[in-house]
């Protein structure tokens, strides 16, 4: 079974298989959104089932919700936590600040609510979302549907004056219908191409009356876990650069590819 992940899944699974060891018993965790953020829920689940592993979890879409549930993790809403020791997520970029975009997924609200309420956020992912620059992922805005179009228009009038390359923003959409988050929001996808000033982009935006929040995670990333296809994963650390580089192996994990 597991010969059949393909190498960017690979690297997503042992980057949340590596980041699951910062759980501990007790601990209030914050679960992301996304596929690799949804291997850490199924690592979790594993342990759970397992190993008597008794955490709380928050989880940051109804989908993470869903799954988590479904592996066997308590969940209980950020209300019932008012604080968590930990989230865990994954990212659209980082770079070497662990600045993030985040919300290709369409979490982008849930997901920021939940890390800025917690002592420690660890994002997850595979070595191809390290950047030198933010910007070629297009970052997510999400806005009120009410006047949206007026919206996208100031949005994109405010990019004018920003130091980031382009400026078109497109309305997400599902199918043929606009994307519609948890909250009942759109998401403006802003393809920017490169931002140089992401902590500036990142307050302008949220001025914007129709704006709810943006997918720029500035001061809020304290470690990275990075996996690679071949089972190589790197934990970097804010303060204290790389801090372990080793091998996973897939062998042991077999019961949690069954249901791919
Ligand atoms: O921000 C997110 C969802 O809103 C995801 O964490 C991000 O899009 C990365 O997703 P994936 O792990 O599937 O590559």
């Amino acid at each position: 079974m597991t010969g059949e992940l393909s190498p960017i899944d690979k690297a997503k699974f042992v980057a949340a298989k590596r980041a699951s060891d910062f759980v501990e018993d007790g601990m209030r965790v914050g679960l992301g959104t996304g596929s690799t953020a949804a291997w850490l829920v199924r690592c979790l689940g594993e342990r759970v089932r397992d190993n008597g592993l008794k955490i709380r979890g928050v989880p940051t879409s109804t989908r993470t919700a869903e799954l988590a549930r479904e592996v066997g993790i308590e969940v209980i809403s950020l209300d019932e936590a008012r604080w968590l020791d930990l989230t865990i997520d994954g990212a659209d970029e980082f770079d070497a600040d662990l600045a993030l975009i985040k919300g290709g997924g369409g979490a982008l609200l849930q997901e920021k609510i939940v890390a800025t309420a917690s002592d420690q956020m660890i994002v997850i992912a595979d070595a191809a979302k390290e950047v030198e620059h933010l910007g070629a992922f297009p970052l997510p805005i999400e806005v009120i549907p009410f006047g949206w179009q007026t919206t996208q228009a100031l949005v994109e009038e405010t990019l004018v004056s920003m130091d980031v390359m382009g400026r078109q923003a497109t309305l997400r959409m599902n199918g043929e219908a606009p994307f519609v988050t948890d909250e009942g929001n759109h998401i403006l996808d802003l393809h920017l191409g490169r931002i140089g000033n992401a902590r500036q982009l990142a307050m302008v935006m949220n001025q914007i009356p129709g704006v709810v929040e943006n997918g720029l995670f500035i001061d809020i990333c304290d470690k990275v876990v990075i996996g690679f296809g071949d089972g190589r994963v790197e934990t970097r650390d804010i303060n204290e650069g790389t801090v372990s580089e080793d091998r996973l192996d897939f062998v042991e994990t077999d019961n949690l590819f069954s249901d791919i």
